[in-house]
């Protein structure tokens, strides 16, 4: 299988805090990928650390490398920008702009200089389609985007992460704060972009994981104890550890 990151040997520090400890892992092409563990493990520090979100966080320090198309993103040549439009994010919050519907789909855009009415009138039709938001929001596409409901503001959250057409999607618990049948929508909306996107997911939910992801990777403590397909992590894991938090008796 093709991989699209390749992480090495990658320890990652708040202050004098290891975080992150020694992390290897391939990130594979058109997969969902689902980080699992119990609060405080560095699931989300290592989401940040494969974007650069990190770059945002004073007094922090990365060790070992990541390969995005062969190239350390943490190399000099790298524009941190530029990489955070081929690898997006989605926040456990929808956390929309408070600008029209249309207007948050563009922004990144407009912020690139695109601003020509009819390339940008494409792209919010196309998009608001593949988040199957289109039939729901088509006769308010010019109010606010905060007029919205909670599960339709995060897809309104994906769309204009994927409006900027990235190849990976990194997702902090993008349903967490979603009820069931906007969780459910969120759900089968991943199963469809992942023909097109690298999905990344960090989920408290282990059925989440398990109904939708295609490799699991379960962090304790700053570790990966344990990374495989998502059928063999939660039938037959190979490490205690991990079967010991698959099956309820920690975290
Ligand atoms: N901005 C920060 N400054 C200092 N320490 C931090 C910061 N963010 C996280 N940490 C610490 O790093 C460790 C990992 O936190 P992280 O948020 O990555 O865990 P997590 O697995 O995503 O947890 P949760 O599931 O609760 O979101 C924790 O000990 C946490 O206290």
């Amino acid at each position: 299988m093709e991989t699209v990151l390749n992480v090495r040997n990658l320890n990652f520090y708040y202050g004098n805090n290891l975080a992150l400890k020694n992390i290897n892992m391939d990130i594979y092409k058109n997969n969902i990928t689902a980080f699992i563990g119990p609060s405080g493990c560095g699931k989300s520090t290592f989401l940040r650390t494969l974007n650069r979100m990190n770059d945002f966080i004073e007094n922090t320090k990365v060790e070992g490398e990541i390969l995005f198309e062969g190239k350390n993103i943490y190399s000099k040549e790298i524009d941190p920008v530029e990489l955070r439009r081929r690898i997006g994010m989605v926040f456990q919050k929808p956390n929309p702009f408070p600008k029209t519907i249309y207007e948050n789909i563009v922004y990144g855009l407009r912020n690139n200089g695109v601003n020509k009415k009819d390339i940008l009138d494409e792209v919010v039709e196309k998009t608001l389609k593949s988040v199957a938001l289109y039939d729901e929001v088509k006769d308010k596409i010019y109010k606010s985007a905060l007029e919205l409901s909670g599960g339709q503001q995060q897809r309104l959250c994906i769309a204009r992460a994927i409006a900027m057409q990235p190849d990976v999607v990194l997702m902090d618990e993008p349903t967490s704060a979603l009820d069931p049948i906007s969780t459910m929508k969120i759900e089968e909306l991943l199963l469809e972009l992942k023909k097109e996107y690298t999905i990344i997911i960090v989920t408290h939910s282990m059925q989440q994981a398990a109904r939708i992801s295609d490799q699991t990777a379960f962090f304790l403590s700053g570790e990966v104890i344990e990374y495989d397909r998502t059928d063999k992590i939660f039938e037959n894991p190979r490490d205690k550890r991990t079967e010991d938090y698959i099956t309820g008796r920690f975290g």
